[in-house]
């Protein structure tokens, strides 16, 4: 609701209340459109503030009344009522003024932010457009460039920005409402027609078209397939070239294609799931908000390599006191070199003072004695690894968290290696670890909830979306890609290619397509697990057939690249071929389909076509299947954990919801019969046996994502 009350005699006040962000829900819309009535009727008052409560003014639109049934007074005609007010309406923003709240603001007349408040136009990101006249007022205001950044982006901006651009008239660091109402003391008696913004003519340059060819261009390569930007283009175009009701037609016209598009209903489901998995539950009933976490104040890393250098420079840059530890002297003083560059680098970014001084370099592990928490991140080897947590175990001060970045070991066997296995978590980054947003937080089942809690604690502090999840093989993320890459390595034997199946996923909206995410990450740390498994091995030696592991269908492809010493971009040669070892642009290989060839031939392997249909199916699929996999097993708590890992840690194109979001709006009916149809052609390769949790999903008529969560409970408690 929104209420409202009179103040220094002659200004009404409106303060919107709908905590936590005070979202424009029906009910605060009813508010105003109320309140704005009584101010306008009232003769004692002669101008009007309106502002948020608990120092928030308005995070837009009521996300969650997008799903249903939307009554209650509309937004549009909401604020022209504000606009065509004849008394001056300021708006008081602090905290928030987005989406709908900042289109709210600039129906105002004036507009005073809080020097710490943050606007702008998120709706891009939820995959809709701003379309309460926010596409069509804003060019008006600050101009066609600054208008289409903002609203192509989404992108939060400060007030100081705000003020420079033009969109707020004044930036106060005290009270805003006590600013704002006194500006509308002052301003109650000026005339308001060079006030209303739907009036101005749209500013812009002589050469239209080509400043929209750019800006569409633009949107169009960083989209990867999401519509919202293409269409948030076409509306500020509409302003720029028509008046302003034939613009709010237009807005209107793109908004109605958006809104009912299932990629407005993925990227909603994402921010409300970025949110979920913060709310973390272990199997035991140990949860966010019953498990304190432990304060922080030094941390350690240990090994200063690829990964080790990247948490390094993401933990200093928080303001922490960290020790860091390599033994091997040249890697020590490599890593100075790359993370004071990284910091630096990073700092002028953000025009501020780079936190070098918060790292003490170290080769002795004894170095890390007082700290509070230690995040190993040495070479992938459980003999190692071992070793190191045995050392940290005697030489840390008891209650130190012990956390490992493993990508796949068994963090209950590291736990078992030290004295108090409650205080061991996995803490696995992505790389590069200063950039990549997702952090999952493996816990054993000794781990305390309180480790998890100072864990998770710790990944918010660096900026990080952290999603808790048990521990198995692989955990999450990298247990789904191993089917998805064992799919890839069958469509080649098959008669696929890199580039054409790499072409198919990324047409999908991945920024990089198996084969070429393969060759960045290397491919030698898959054939290093493939050897600790035992499968790399030779044929000879192991007296297996060279297509076959354990009666389970094999593809030695990997091994037999890694052989010649194909490690991908590292070595300038892999799944495509690269101009020098370290060049990032991959080009096809001749070599690689000669290679191809031989070996179909070798093994009696006839080429087929394969469609991309196929390569997505059987890439995508096995995956998802993987995925209800975990759910069965407890290891993922929801859906949502796994779909936050893949588009925040696997380039998941967000638009598409995640894996298990995209199981759904696809029909988990029709996921099911597509794995059933390739697993009977493919009888030898258990990865495509549809999983039990995903046919009793489809037996129990395919409920919606949100609600798997109860089929999955019901389904643990009958076994
Ligand atoms: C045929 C049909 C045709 C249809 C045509 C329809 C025409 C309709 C015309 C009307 C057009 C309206 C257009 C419009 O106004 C669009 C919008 O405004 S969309 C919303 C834009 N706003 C945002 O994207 C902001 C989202 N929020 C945030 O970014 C952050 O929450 C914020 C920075 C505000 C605060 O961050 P923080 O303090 O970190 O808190 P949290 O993020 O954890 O949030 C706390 C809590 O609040 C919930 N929440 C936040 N924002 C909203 C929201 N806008 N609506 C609902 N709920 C919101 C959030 O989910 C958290 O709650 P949990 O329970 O923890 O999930
Ligand atoms: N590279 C990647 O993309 C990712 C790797 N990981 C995991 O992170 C860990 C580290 O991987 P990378 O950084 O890629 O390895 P890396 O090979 O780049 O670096 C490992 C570093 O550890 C150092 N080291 C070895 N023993 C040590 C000891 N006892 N004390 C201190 N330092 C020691 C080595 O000298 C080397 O500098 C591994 O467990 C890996 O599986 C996790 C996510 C992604």
């Amino acid at each position: 609701m929104a209420l409202f009350s009179r103040v220094s005699g002659s200004v009404g006040l409106i303060t919107l209340q709908n905590p936590p962000v005070n979202a424009l829900s029906a009910a605060v819309r009813q508010g105003i459109v109320d309140s704005v009535k009584r101010a306008l009727s009232d003769p004692e008052v002669k101008s009007v503030v309106i502002c948020g409560e608990n120092g928030v003014f308005c995070g837009g639109a009521d996300i969650k009344e997008f799903g249903g049934n939307m009554s209650g007074p509309p937004l549009i005609p909401m604020i022209h009522a504000i606009e065509a007010a004849n008394k001056p309406v300021v708006a008081a923003i602090e905290g928030s003024a987005l989406g709908g709240g900042l289109e709210l603001a600039l129906g105002c007349h004036y507009r005073i932010a809080h020097s710490k408040a943050r606007l702008g136009l998120p709706e891009v990101s939820l995959g809709l457009l701003p379309a309460a006249g926010g596409t069509q007022r804003l060019p008006r205001l600050i101009g066609v460039p600054a208008a289409l950044d903002l609203i192509t982006t989404g992108r939060h901006i400060t007030a100081a920005e705000a003020l420079q651009l033009g969109i707020v008239d004044q930036v106060t660091k005290q009270s805003t409402v006590n600013a704002a109402v006194n500006f509308a003391l002052n301003v109650a008696e000026k005339p308001l027609d060079a006030r209303r913004i739907s009036t101005f003519p749209c500013p812009h340059s002589s050469d239209l078209d080509a400043l929209f060819e750019e800006a569409m261009q633009k949107v169009q390569k960083s989209a990867r397939g999401a519509i919202a930007p293409v269409a948030c283009v076409q509306a500020v175009r509409a302003a720029a070239t028509q008046p302003y009701n034939q613009g709010m037609e237009r807005e209107k016209e793109l908004m109605a294609t958006l809104f009912t598009s299932g990629q407005a209903r993925a990227l909603q489901y994402c921010f409300f799931a970025q949110r979920a998995v913060g709310k973390w539950r272990m199997p035991n009933g140990a949860c966010w908000d019953t498990s304190k976490p432990r304060p922080v104040h030094k941390v350690a890393v240990i090994g200063l390599g690829t990964m080790g250098r990247g948490i390094l420079v993401a933990l200093a840059q928080t303001g922490l006191s960290v020790v860091a530890v390599e033994t091997q002297e040249m890697q020590l003083m490599e890593a100075k070199q790359a993370v004071s560059g990284m910091l630096e680098r990073g700092a002028k970014r953000r025009g501020v003072v780079p936190t070098l001084h918060n790292i003490t370099y170290s080769q002795n592990i004894k170095s890390v004695a007082e700290v509070d928490l230690v995040i190993e991140a040495v070479f992938e080897d459980m003999a190692l690894k071992e070793k190191v947590f045995q050392q940290l175990s005697a030489v840390c001060k008891p209650g130190t968290f012990l956390c490992t970045n493993t990508s796949a070991l068994d963090i209950d066997h590291l736990a078992s290696q030290t004295g108090n296995p409650e205080l061991v978590v996995g803490m696995h980054f992505f790389a590069p670890a200063h950039v990549m947003k997702l952090l999952e937080v493996v816990y054993g089942p000794r781990s305390s909830p309180q480790a998890v809690a100072t864990a998770m604690h710790l990944g918010k502090k660096m900026g990080k979306i952290g999603v808790a999840v048990g521990n198995c093989r692989g955990f999450v993320g990298n247990r789904m890609l191993k089917p998805y890459i064992e799919q890839a390595f069958f469509l080649l034997e098959e008669g696929g290619t890199p580039e054409k199946i790499d072409q198919a996923l990324e047409e999908f909206g991945f920024p990089m397509g198996v084969f070429k995410m393969s060759d960045l990450s290397g491919l030698d740390i898959g054939w290093r697990v493939r050897k600790g498994d035992g499968l790399a091995e030779s044929s000879a030696a192991s007296q297996q057939s060279p297509r076959i592991r354990d009666g389970r269908r094999y593809s030695p492809l990997g091994d037999l690249l890694c052989e010649q010493g194909r490690f991908g971009q590292k070595t300038g040669h892999g799944w495509y071929q690269y101009d020098k070892p370290g060049s990032q642009l991959a080009r096809s290989d001749p070599w690689l389909h000669s290679f191809l060839e031989g070996y179909r031939a070798q093994h009696g392997l006839v080429a087929r076509r394969i469609d991309q249909q196929e390569v997505l199916e059987r890439c995508l699929y096995v995956l998802i299947n993987e995925g209800f996999r975990i759910l069965e097993d407890g290891i993922a708590s929801g859906p949502e954990d796994i779909d936050i890992i893949y588009v925040f840690g696997y380039g998941w194109p967000r638009h598409r919801g995640g894996p298990m979001f995209y199981a759904g709006m696809v029909g988990l009916a029709k996921v099911l019969e597509r794995l059933e149809h390739y697993h009977q052609a493919h009888p030898d390769v258990p990865y495509l046996q549809p999983c039990s949790l995903l046919r009793r999903l489809v037996a129990s008529g395919s409920p919606p994502v949100n609600t798997w969560k109860e089929v999955i409970k019901k389904v643990r408690s009958q076994l």
